[in-house]
């Protein structure tokens, strides 16, 4: 039987954003729907961010061991991936189980309704015979999924996703991984870590090919040295599975790439067509949903997270959903501001990066000064000696005197951005910068030289 209820808000998709906006609006008092299709939590902390970076732990662990001979005597280590995929299944997933999620939602006072939701009108969302009004509006929050390149044969195979990744209870002995951006590079180096042998396929030039050169450059060092074959500028021109191994031509020619598993990880969209915005007169083949500074996509409509196409990051859902979150309760604040948009991938090193690229600031037109200072050139860094490649690049609009971007790759190299990412996001001037004290001997001392050596 077809139900009609009026509620105060509803919100689609609870990833990030949308169970952080859900449960606060609960709490201020409001009558909130949240709709989830899948688990409550999203793709964060079942598929994502957690389970990926307790592997990276597992695997720095073992990389660390491997650079005691050389500074501290023999240690001997012995890869296990059913600690990982334990660890994994236990506490990051609860074996992929969201009740505690789904009853903290209920704690706050929200309703959980489970089922795939369409809008069907303003302020109007159907789930399977259920229809709610929204009196205040409706949020999208419904993320991304992975896009999967028309490359022939590769839809007629079994091939993994990220959520595959995140499942293995067994390693594969080898891995193609198709894309080298932040879910290819971080994946390969773990599983090469744990003894698979790993092939990366690049269609750039470059790894990380949306951040600076000098990180694509270090991203692929870093993986050589953990045996990856890393391929650039290679476009598959043919994937097949003869039901037991992968092979992948590339259009260099040659013998075909053979695996036991190909991972594909070439980017995600947003599926705007199922989620029915073309009744609210939105363009349901967009890349994203438009959103205007208070995360307002249409009349009564707000959306936040992977949906926005504003960086696919847990802290860029989060951030959208404080400020969707005091909009719909009509509490003034500032616009969404990316300028100072961070963002970090957790290989060894990690390569975290602020704001524009070089190339970024010079498209906009600015008058440009840039440097490049290596941590080795830091007591720190000549210290800690293996491992401890990196290297502090900063990008300053020299016309206002301020940084506009930069990028920290190193030990710790996404804790030693937050500096960066605050002087980029203040505007704090260059001048003032130069005549900080920076503590001795640290890794983030590196900002000191290469704020002198800026030119
Ligand atoms: C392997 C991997 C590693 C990552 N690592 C990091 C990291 O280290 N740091 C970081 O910041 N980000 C990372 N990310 C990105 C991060 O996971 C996403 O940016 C984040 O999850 C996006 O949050 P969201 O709120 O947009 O929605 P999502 O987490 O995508 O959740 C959307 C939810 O909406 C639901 N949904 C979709 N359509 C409907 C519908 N029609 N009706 C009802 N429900 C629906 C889905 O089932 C899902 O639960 C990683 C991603 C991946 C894949
Ligand atoms: N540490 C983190 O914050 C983290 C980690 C993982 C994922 N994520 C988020 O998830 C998003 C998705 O990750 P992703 O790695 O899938 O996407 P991505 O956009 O980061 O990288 C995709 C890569 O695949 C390449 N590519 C595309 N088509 C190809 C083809 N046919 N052949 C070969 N290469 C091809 C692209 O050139 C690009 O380098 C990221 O954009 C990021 O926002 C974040």
């Amino acid at each position: 039987m077809r139900t009609n209820e009026q509620v105060d808000v509803v919100v689609v998709g609870l990833g990030p954003g949308g169970e952080h906006i859900a449960g606060t609006l609960a709490e201020a008092g409001l009558d909130v729907v949240g709709i989830e299709a899948e688990l409550v939590g999203g793709e964060c902390p079942y598929w994502g961010c957690v389970p990926s970076k307790m592997m990276i732990r597992a695997g720095n662990l073992l990389a660390e061991a491997g650079r005691a001979p050389a500074l501290a005597g023999e240690a001997a280590v012995a890869p296990d991936w059913g600690k990982v995929s334990g660890r994994v299944r236990g506490e990051a997933t609860d074996d992929w189980n969201d009740r505690v999620a789904a009853d903290r939602l209920t704690a706050k006072g929200g309703r959980l309704v489970r089922g795939r939701a369409r809008m069907s009108g303003t302020r109007r969302v159907s789930v399977g015979d259920q229809t709610f009004e929204a009196r205040r509006g409706v949020v999208l929050a419904t993320g991304t999924r992975p896009r999967v390149p028309p490359v022939p044969g590769l839809a007629r195979t079994p091939y993994w996703t990220n959520r595959d990744a995140m499942a293995a209870k067994e390693l594969p002995a080898s891995m193609i991984v198709l894309g080298g951006g932040a879910i290819g590079v971080e994946l390969a180096q773990v599983f090469a870590r744990f003894g698979c042998r790993v092939t990366v396929v690049e269609g750039q030039d470059r790894l990380l090919s949306q951040e600076e050169p000098e990180a694509g450059e270090l991203a692929t060092r870093a993986l050589r040295a953990d045996g990856v074959s890393v391929r650039t500028a290679a476009r598959a021109t043919q994937v097949g599975h003869d039901g037991t191994a992968f092979t992948v031509r590339l259009e260099e020619g040659g013998e075909p790439l053979r695996a036991e598993r190909l991972l594909v990880a070439t980017g995600r969209y947003a599926d705007l067509a199922t989620l029915g915005v073309d009744a609210v007169e939105l363009d349901p083949e967009a890349r994203a949903l438009h959103t205007d500074g208070q995360m307002r996509a249409a009349d009564g409509l707000w959306a936040v997270g992977d949906i926005t196409g504003r960086g696919a990051f847990t802290h860029v859902s989060m951030y959208q959903a404080e400020i969707a979150v005091r909009d719909i309760l009509g509490q003034p604040g500032p616009d969404a501001d990316y300028r100072a948009l961070p963002r970090v991938t957790f290989t060894d090193p990690e390569i975290g990066a602020v704001g524009l690229t070089e190339r970024q600031a010079r498209q906009q037109g600015l008058r440009v000064r840039t440097s490049v200072v290596p941590l080795s050139s830091s007591t720190r860094g000549w210290i800690h000696g293996p491992g401890g490649e990196g290297f502090i690049k900063l990008v300053e609009d020299a016309e206002r005197g301020v940084l506009v971007g930069a990028t920290s790759a190193g030990p710790a190299g996404g804790e030693v951005l937050y500096g960066l990412n605050v002087a980029v996001h203040a505007e704090a001037p260059v001048a003032r910068l130069q005549h900080m004290i920076y503590t001795y001997p640290t890794f983030h001392r590196t900002i000191e030289a290469a704020l002198g050596a800026l030119n």
